[in-house]
Parts: C-alpha cells; sequence; structure tokens
C-alpha cells in the first residue's frame, strides 16, 4: 500500500521544506482555535505550547474522512524571547518593538511536532500517535534602525514566528543557529525522521 504523508500546516515554509526534502505529501489544513487550546492548559511554557498546537493541528486533520490510512503531521513554532512567547507579530509597530529587543541578543525558536498513524484507526479511534519538540538557539546580529524599517517594510517578519527568517531576508542578520535549522524553519526533518521510524516507517518510505 502506498504510504500517504499529510501536512497539517499552512505554512508555506512548512511544505517547502518537505519538498526540498524529497518527501511526498499532501496539504490539509486544520481550522484549530490556537488561542482556545492553549488557554485550555492554562499558561503552558513556550515549549510546551508548540507541542500542544502541534497536537492539536495534527488531531483536527487526523479525525477527517479524507485522512483515514495517511500518517498525518503536524507543526508549530514558537519563539521564546526573555521569557516571553512570541508567535507572529502581524502588525509592523509589535515587530519593530520586538526586533530591537532581539538586536544583538538570541532566544529560542521551539517547534512542536505531533504524528498521527491512522493506518490501523478503527472507527472513532484516534490512531497512533507520537510527538517531539525541536529547539534551536538563534542569535542576532546587531539591527540599525534603517535595517529594521526596511526588514519590515517587506512584510516578511509580519507572518513568521519570531519575527525574522534564517532563510529569507532575516538571514542578513543571524549570527548563528545551534540546533537544527530545519526547526527554525518551521518543520525539522531529522525530527519527522525519528516520529517516522516510531510509526516503523523508514524516511526512505516517504521518499518520492
Ligand atoms: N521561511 C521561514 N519561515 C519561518 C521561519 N521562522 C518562522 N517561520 C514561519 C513558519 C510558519 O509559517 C510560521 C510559524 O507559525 P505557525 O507555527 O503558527 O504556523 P502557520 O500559522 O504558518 O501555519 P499552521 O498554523 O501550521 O497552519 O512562521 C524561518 O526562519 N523561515
Amino acid at each position: 500500500m502506498t504510504l500517504r504523508l499529510i501536512l497539517a500546516s499552512a505554512s508555506p515554509a512548512r511544505t517547502k521544506l518537505l519538498t526540498e526534502a524529497g518527501i511526498a505529501h499532501t496539504v490539509t489544513v486544520s481550522d484549530v482555535d490556537e488561542d482556545a487550546v492553549t488557554a485550555a492548559h492554562g499558561s503552558p511554557s513556550p515549549y510546551d505550547t508548540a507541542q500542544l498546537l502541534a497536537r492539536a493541528k495534527a488531531e483536527a486533520v487526523a479525525a477527517l474522512p479524507e485522512a483515514r490510512g495517511a500518517l498525518v503531521i503536524g507543526c508549530d513554532s514558537v519563539f521564546e524571547f526573555e521569557g516571553e512567547a512570541h508567535g507572529k507579530p502581524y502588525e509592523a509597530q509589535v515587530a519593530r518593538e520586538r526586533i530591537k529587543r532581539m538586536s544583538g541578543s538570541s532566544g529560542t525558536l521551539h517547534t512542536g511536532h505531533w504524528l498521527v498513524d491512522t493506518r490501523e484507526m478503527n472507527d472513532g479511534g484516534s490512531g497512533t500517535a507520537v510527538g517531539a519538540v525541536a529547539s534551536a538557539e538563534v542569535h542576532f546580529m546587531p539591527l540599525d534602525d534603517a535595517e529594521i524599517e526596511a526588514y519590515i517594510a517587506t512584510g516578511e517578519p509580519l507572518n513568521c514566528a519570531g519575527s525574522f527568517t534564517i532563510d529569507g531576508r532575516g538571514g542578513a542578520f543571524i549570527r548563528k543557529v545551534d540546533g537544527d535549522p530545519h526547526a527554525v524553519v518551521g518543520l525539522s526533518v531529522s525530527t519527522l525522521r525519528e516520529l517516522l521510524r516510531a510509526a516503523e516507517v523508514s524516511i526512505t518510505d516517504v521518499w518520492q
């Protein structure tokens, strides 16, 4: 039987990562209310938030009829900076305030992963599942105000957890990454390999 892998994410970065890693997949976006999930768990740490939301997204898609018989991977990225959990800034003023503080400093990007194996799922069951968080510490170069304004004006940081990318324009401001760089982009392919192994699937089985 051909293995089907579904990415439960709207993130263009994640599907690009899988495609460039040669991993065949389709995309089904969940409609998870992320604020409701985190509120239901009190005030989880940034690490736990990433895992909780990855799990919620994967389980929501795995419950859909079209997911039956497939492997479903959900992800969520949270940037931990000075004890705060930063998602996407969305607005220029929020990005400006955050990037000014991040300049010359460092923070940790946590990406949660949750894999649901629906191949053995009985009616109403949830299938077997396994998850892991991959974290990487990101060290930033000092940015001057003109660079910050120009970066925000591109729009790139507004829809990225942590208000930066390492593989886009933001790469100009990254001094180093301690950890899996793919975890910063949004999906650690080596973590996916480990989750697939737990489901007795080799990464080579999903190579296209
Ligand atoms: N290309 C790139 N994207 C990044 C980087 N850091 C963060 N991002 C993006 C990837 C994700 O699209 C986004 C993280 O937000 P979420 O984890 O909430 O995922 P998103 O809302 O995009 O989609 P989803 O909730 O999974 O449907 O930030 C980076 O270094 N490079």
